[in-house]
């Protein structure tokens, strides 16, 4: 692989808005691809790709090349080439490159790759949180997995087309895609593309949502006709599901705090020509009591640590911090407390994180159905789906009904 000056810029450009000023990732590398409408997809595809690697490596990267953040420009090259080495990448004859030990960063990541923090690139207080909620061996396979790129999965919406179609559009559009065993809806890309320019997306044929995300809404066990409420809708990737399961029919009621992503979920409802969908921004406790005993289904996607999303967002690796989690477990505790209320006598709630830890997930459950307002459920089941066994995102759901 030869390496483009303008390229490897806007990478180094990127690191430090990322780790210098804080910058999200996603943001990063979209502000990146903007800089140049001439390059191909293979240039993109180089600038987005080496980004994501220093993000997720950035630990072990800093570690071999002794750097510390704030990074310095010069540091930020260290770490780059820090990067080529490791990938076996011929380092080019550049002034910011200079001299670049290679046996030195060589041996330093054979002798750091036995310590699990180094070789899986995590803080250290994140590392003694997973062994401790997890043990050595389920952690230490799932971290793993975590590190690994996630592919680009894609639910067929079943409102206008079916998979089989949408596949077959797809490939005229030269997306190739395959089916997953056991995931009735998804279809993956062999290959990463931009899906979001094809005729396909603009036509509401398909959302991107990753294969474990889209076991959630079937979990819900919903049918056209019924009342469902979706608790922290988001953008309403599962809203949309929802909607495409109840064959437009019934009511949705989409809520979150946010009313910036409602905005996007009605774009997007718009698209998918979802019509059963109801927005309603939670502004204060009346829009949640107004609506108790009243769904024959609530979907409660809560806020987490997004510990099982760590594929498509290893900034938060380094955003993420353990005080967060302690306030993020007690919102879940109270979004379970208040919004079960809205659930029917024999009606059914499903709780789901896109975390793996069991103290913000089955422990929460658990905590809720001791409490008074959990009294009136009883446990259906729950599913943990880790990343190294499904080779998907980690995700909790657990099922409960009203009695
Ligand atoms: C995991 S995300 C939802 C993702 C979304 N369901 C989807 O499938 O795209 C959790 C959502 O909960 C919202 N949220 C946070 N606190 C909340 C609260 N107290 N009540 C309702 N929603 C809340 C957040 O704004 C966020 O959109």
């Amino acid at each position: 692989m030869r390496l483009h000056r303008n390229l490897t810029f806007a990478v180094i450009d990127s690191i430090r808005d990322i780790f210098n000023a804080g910058e999200y990732a996603d943001k990063a590398v979209e502000k990146a691809l903007q800089r140049d409408k001439r390059w191909g997809a293979r240039d993109r595809k180089f600038v987005a790709e080496t980004i994501y690697d220093i993000v997720r490596w950035n630990r072990l990267y800093a570690e071999i090349a002794e750097v510390k953040v704030p990074y310095e420009r010069d540091n930020i090259w260290r770490l780059f080439s820090v990067w080529c080495v490791l990938r076996g990448i011929p380092l080019p004859d550049w002034n910011q490159i200079g001299d670049v030990p290679v046996r030195r960063i060589k041996g330093k990541f054979d002798e750091l790759s036995k310590i699990r923090k180094y070789r899986e690139s995590i803080p250290d207080w994140m590392d003694e949180l997973g062994a401790q909620e997890l043990g050595e061996a389920l952690w230490t396979k799932e971290i793993a997995a975590l590190n690994k790129q996630a592919e680009v999965v894609l639910r067929t919406n079943t409102l206008n087309t079916t998979k089989e179609m949408l596949q077959r559009k797809l490939k005229v559009e030269n997306i190739e895609t395959e089916s997953i065993t056991d995931y009735p809806n998804a279809l993956k890309l062999v290959e990463r593309a931009n899906v979001f320019t094809t005729e396909s997306f603009h036509e509401g044929l398909f959302e991107v949502q990753d294969a474990s995300s889209q076991l959630v809404a079937a979990y819900l066990d919903v049918e056209p006709g019924m009342k469902v409420v979706d608790a922290c809708a988001g953008a309403g990737g599962k809203t949309l599901h929802l909607a495409a399961l109840m064959q437009n029919k019934g009511q949705i009621i989409a809520m979150d705090i946010y009313e910036s992503k409602l905005k996007k979920l009605k774009i997007r409802a718009r698209r998918n020509k979802a019509h059963n969908i109801d927005l309603r921004v939670i502004d204060s406790t009346k829009v949640i009591k107004k609506l108790h005993e009243k769904a024959d289904r609530v979907l409660i996607d809560a806020p987490c640590s997004g510990l099982g999303v760590l594929r498509r967002n290893p900034d938060s690796k380094w955003k993420l911090q353990p005080e967060f989690i302690n306030e993020i477990k007690k919102t879940q505790q109270e979004i379970l407390q208040n919004y079960s209320k809205m659930v029917k006598p024999g009606g059914k709630m499903v709780y789901a994180t896109c975390s793996i830890l069991p103290s913000e997930n089955r422990q929460q459950v658990d905590l809720f159905l001791t409490s008074e307002a959990g009294k009136c459920f009883t446990f259906v089941k729950d599913s943990n789906i880790y990343a190294h066994l499904s080779g998907f995102d980690g995700f909790y759901m657990a099922l409960l009904e009203k009695k």
